[in-house]
């Protein structure tokens, strides 16, 4: 007996993880206003999902947001998911009649690349909703045209960034982190915390490059070592615009995170405790502290872009 022949989905839901830097090493601005980065991405539990609907005849892309942070969201042209799929149609030479919706848990312009997750998202749901099979390389290329922190949400796990960011070298880890994330009311605007940074550095930053004790800490999913190589340049400028960063990392390391950083620009600061139960005693004591809008367990590392079937 042979099987019916498989229909195209109606609907294809793809869920995307949010992202932290454990070293974010910046350098000197470029000529055309980025900045030449070793930005080791770690992809973290905490998700989006998007959904892409067959909306076939629909006059353009249609689009909707939920979740706590969904006010938040611009549902216009700008925004990061439809730009995806619009970007996605375009090489195909398709119109992009699908109605998108984003199942927003990932914190908004929190330093967690929650727009970039959910450009990577659509891109991936879009690709089997209208089965054009694209090759991974034309995914990440289509991605790393979108910005710089695309790519990694659909690649997932650890990867050091380079040049903006979008180039990306998978990295091993060897075991599971432990993270709480406090987020903050409020975002920071990632050009303003790069411009923030040229002014405190004068411009004249180092050339960035991997640690490779930081690398060997997550090869060995050895949690201590990592702690203590944790590192993010964006951190100086993010506390200058955002003084009161400061009260919320103390809040973390005095109830016993082993280390804590602000995530890329800010404002989400991230702590790397010992275990699960560490972290959740960590998130419990941060909640209470005053000090955050929320407080986050999550662990690491978590794949990339995947369909939900
Ligand atoms: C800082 C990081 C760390 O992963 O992310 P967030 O913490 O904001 O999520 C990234 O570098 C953010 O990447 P992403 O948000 O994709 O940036 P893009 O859209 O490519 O660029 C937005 C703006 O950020 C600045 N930018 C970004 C990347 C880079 N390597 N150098 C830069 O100077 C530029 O001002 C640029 O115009
Ligand atoms: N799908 C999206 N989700 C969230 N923000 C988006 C999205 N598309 C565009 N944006 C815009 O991008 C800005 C940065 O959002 P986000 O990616 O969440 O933060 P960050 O760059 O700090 O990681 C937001 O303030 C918002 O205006």
């Amino acid at each position: 007996m042979t099987s019916a022949p498989a229909t195209p989905a109606d609907q294809v839901t793809v869920r995307v993880p949010a992202k932290v830097n454990v070293q974010l090493a910046v350098g000197p601005p470029r000529p055309d206003g980025f900045h030449d980065l070793a930005n080791v991405f770690l992809a973290v539990g905490l998700y989006d999902e998007i959904t892409a609907t067959r909306a076939e005849g629909a006059e353009r892309l249609e689009l909707t947001c939920s979740g706590p942070d969904a006010s938040l969201v611009p549902l216009d042209d700008s925004n990061l998911a439809a730009r995806a799929a619009t970007r996605l149609a375009a090489h195909h030479n398709l119109r992009p009649d699908v109605r998108l919706h984003i199942s927003k848990d990932i914190p908004v312009a929190g330093g967690m690349a929650g727009g970039s997750a959910d450009a990577a998202g659509a891109l991936l749901a879009c690709d089997e909703l209208w089965g054009t099979a694209t090759p991974r390389e034309e995914l990440l290329a289509i991605c790393a045209e979108l910005g710089s922190d695309v790519p990694f949400p659909l690649v997932g796990g650890a990867a050091l960034g380079e040049g903006r960011g979008e180039r990306l070298t998978p990295l091993p880890v060897g075991g599971t982190f432990h993270w709480v994330f406090a987020t903050a009311d409020g975002g920071l605007a990632t050009p303003a915390v790069y411009r923030e940074f040229d002014r405190l550095t004068g411009g004249r930053a180092p050339e960035p490059a991997p640690s490779a004790h930081l690398l060997a800490a997550l090869a060995d999913g050895d949690v201590t070592a990592l702690a203590a190589t944790l590192a993010n340049d964006l951190q100086p400028a993010a506390l200058s615009l955002r003084p009161s960063l400061r009260d919320t990392l103390d809040a973390g390391t005095g109830a016993g995170a082993l280390a804590a950083l602000v995530s890329g620009s800010g404002p989400t600061c991230a702590f790397l405790a010992a275990d699960a139960d560490a972290a959740e005693l960590i998130a419990k004591a941060l909640a209470a502290s005053g000090t955050c809008r929320t407080a986050r367990v999550a662990a690491s590392p978590a794949p990339g872009a995947e369909v939900l079937r």
